[in-house]
């Protein structure tokens, strides 16, 4: 069995990495029916984004909350059950046994998906050095998707250089979800380990997350397409 192709259209998922709801409102206006899937993180967030992402549901497009959770298994349960009864369609954590158990368990026959993170595409091998780890990013990547595999998780989230060997590790039913995408010419920022969307796709994904190269964009909807098209041509 494999997975059910998503609509093309629900391949790009957009960050609102914005300061207010204002700001989002202004961008999710702009981006108007091109954009049908929305990702919602801290910035946003804890800025009265939560309310605004319900907002959204009741619209008709596609939420991830991402907060990727990471805490004892009993709160990550029921922080996870709460994202389930918001009607969200994805929701990170961080890759860690435990973390990844209590999350499947919380979200119970809900339809959200949980993705763990593996390891952020703003570390390189001398980050991961530095916070502890003794294994480069290859393998603590694989060392977790094996992990996600075996606990039956519903996703994974890591850099599109990683996608390639995440899907032969992990295999065709359950998705990849990429960040670290960068149209070509755009400004990596704090990204380290980052790909092209048509680099993304060919390499497995199946949603791609862009946030500043569209919502840092002078016209967004022009940017989004633009990733869209890309994706399109790759498939
Ligand atoms: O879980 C994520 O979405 C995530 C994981 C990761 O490893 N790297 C990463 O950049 N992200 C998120 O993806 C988005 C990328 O935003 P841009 O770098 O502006 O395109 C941000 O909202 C990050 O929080």
């Amino acid at each position: 069995m494999s997975l059910p192709v998503p609509d093309p259209r629900d391949r790009l998922i957009v960050a609102l990495d914005l300061p207010s709801l204002r700001a989002a409102e202004d961008i999710v206006s702009k981006l108007g029916d091109t954009v049908s899937f929305y990702k919602i993180g801290y910035e946003l967030g804890f800025a009265g984004g939560l309310g605004f992402a319900r907002e959204l549901i009741g619209e008709g497009k596609k939420v991830f909350i991402d907060f990727k959770l990471h805490d004892i298994g009993n709160t990550v349960a029921k922080g996870v059950a709460s994202v389930a009864h918001m009607g969200a369609s994805f929701l990170t954590v961080h890759a860690y046994p435990q973390t990844m158990r209590a999350a499947m368990e919380g979200k119970g026959a809900s339809p959200l998906r949980i993705l763990a993170v593996t390891v952020l595409t703003s570390y390189d091998e001398a980050d991961l050095a530095e916070a502890g780890y003794a294994q480069g990013v290859d393998a603590t990547v694989r060392r977790r998707v094996e992990q996600a595999g075996e606990i039956g998780i519903d996703g994974i989230v890591c850099a599109p250089t990683d996608a390639t060997m995440v899907r032969e590790v992990l295999g065709p039913r359950r998705a990849i979800v990429t960040p670290g995408v960068r149209p070509a010419g755009s400004a990596a920022g704090d990204q380290k380990r980052i790909a092209t969307p048509a680099v993304a796709i060919r390499a497995g994904a199946d949603h791609l997350v862009v946030g500043r190269p569209i919502v840092a964009s002078p016209d967004p909807a022009a940017a989004a397409r633009a990733v869209q098209a890309e994706i399109a041509a790759a498939l």
